[in-house]
């Protein structure tokens, strides 16, 4: 299994659902970036499990216990590993599976590749539990990033056919991100949520569940980070986005809808702002060529509906190869992109600070 990302700053993850712990060894941070508890502990709060009644009610502490890389609250240069409990394990909700696995989880396909010998409780190594260890990093690297002007911040856009605003991708501000990070289910705008909040209620009444999608901006990036080719912006970050489960798109700038448009409507002009040339719109993303424009890095990944749900549902039971109806009892999130949000969040900040170490290394903290 690869569960690492980076290339300067290297991100393990480690850890199953339902085992002891799970957690992230970070290596390639410099030396003297403070830490801060309480940014790091609100991000953690905002993708845990429980914390609301439109997610799973699986109960988390998720209160990172620092094992090494971490001294006077600074980190110290060497590797830093931190540990995330699992205390409110129920696996007997999953002894069923082994046998008669889930339609659109990893189940069955773990079972095949490993031989039986993956620890499928709770999802295991394959669950959305492992994106814990990625938001603590998430938040190490943001602080790294704050220190250079540099912010990150997601925030829902659709669930279901429920649609909120897009933030302005050329003129997002700090101020914007600072208020999508405050907003219940990861939505701002109050009447989509409300409507999001009603839809997840007639979910729950039916045993479904529902998709969504999540938009990230990336703003204060210089231009000139990334390479052409395999080694651009969009390759890197892509690569690490794919480690969250249930992602399932993912586009850059106008993306799909690019396809639809005219050049005319899609090319971002160049115009002189303050003496300096700037694209005035960004259909772009904030990417081109592979490099970074200056402008913000915006994407979008969506995310497919939560696989286990309490409809019952066509599967084979393995040990007599005979077709068997499967109802999922157990704690599952109705949408996984609500708490994918501040996920999504995390592994951009991760890569963005990879990226800066590419101009070799020299972060002053
Ligand atoms: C934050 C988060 C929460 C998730 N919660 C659940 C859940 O409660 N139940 C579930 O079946 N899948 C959940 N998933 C998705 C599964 O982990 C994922 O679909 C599965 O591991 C298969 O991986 P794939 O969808 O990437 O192919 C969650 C994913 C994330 C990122
Ligand atoms: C525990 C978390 O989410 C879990 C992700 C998940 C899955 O299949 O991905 C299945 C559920 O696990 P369990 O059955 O053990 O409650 C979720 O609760 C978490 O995000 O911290």
């Amino acid at each position: 299994m690869s569960s690492q990302i980076g290339r300067n700053i290297r991100v393990q993850v480690f850890g199953e659902s339902h085992g002891p712990s799970i957690g992230v060894v970070i290596d390639g941070l410099p030396a003297g970036l403070a830490i801060d508890d309480k940014a790091i502990a609100d991000q953690m709060a905002r993708r845990a499990p429980g914390q609301s009644a439109q997610v799973t009610q699986r109960r988390e502490a998720d209160s990172p216990q620092f094992l090494s890389g971490l001294y006077r609250g600074h980190t110290t240069g060497s590797p830093l590993c931190a540990v995330i409990a699992n205390t409110d394990t129920r696996s007997k909700d999953y002894a069923a599976l082994t046998d008669l696995p889930r339609p659109s989880h990893a189940d069955y396909n773990a079972a095949v590749k490993y031989g039986g010998y993956a620890d499928m409780r709770g999802g295991g190594h394959f669950s959305g539990r492992l994106t814990a260890p990625l938001v603590l990093a998430g938040a190490i690297c943001a602080g790294a990033l704050r220190q250079r002007g540099i912010d990150v911040g997601a925030h829902l856009i659709q669930v279901g056919e429920v649609m909120a605003p897009a933030l302005d991708p050329v003129a997002v501000t700090r101020e914007d991100l600072d208020r999508l990070r405050q907003a219940p289910l990861g939505m701002a705008d109050e009447a989509a949520r409300q409507r999001v909040e009603d839809l997840l209620d007639d979910l729950r009444r039916q045993g479904d569940s529902v998709g969504g999608l999540v938009e990230c901006a990336a703003i204060g990036l210089p231009q000139g980070l990334g390479e052409p080719m395999a080694a651009g912006v969009e390759n890197r970050l892509s690569a690490a986005l794919f480690t969250i489960p249930g992602l399932r798109g993912l586009a850059f700038g106008a993306g799909f809808a690019a396809c639809a448009m005219r050049g005319s409507a899609h090319n971002d002009p160049y115009t002189l702002v303050d003496g300096r040339v700037q694209p005035a719109s960004n259909h772009a993303g904030g990417v081109l060529g592979g490099i970074t424009t200056g402008l913000p890095l915006i994407s979008h990944t969506a995310f497919k509906p939560t696989p286990s749900i309490a409809r019952p549902q066509a599967s084979v039971r393995l040990s007599s190869l005979s077709p068997e109806s499967l109802t999922i009892s157990g704690r599952h999130d109705p949408c996984i992109a609500i708490r994918a949000v501040p996920v999504v969040e995390a592994v951009t900040a991760i890569v963005c600070l990879d990226l800066l170490f590419d101009k070799g290394g020299t972060y002053a903290t």
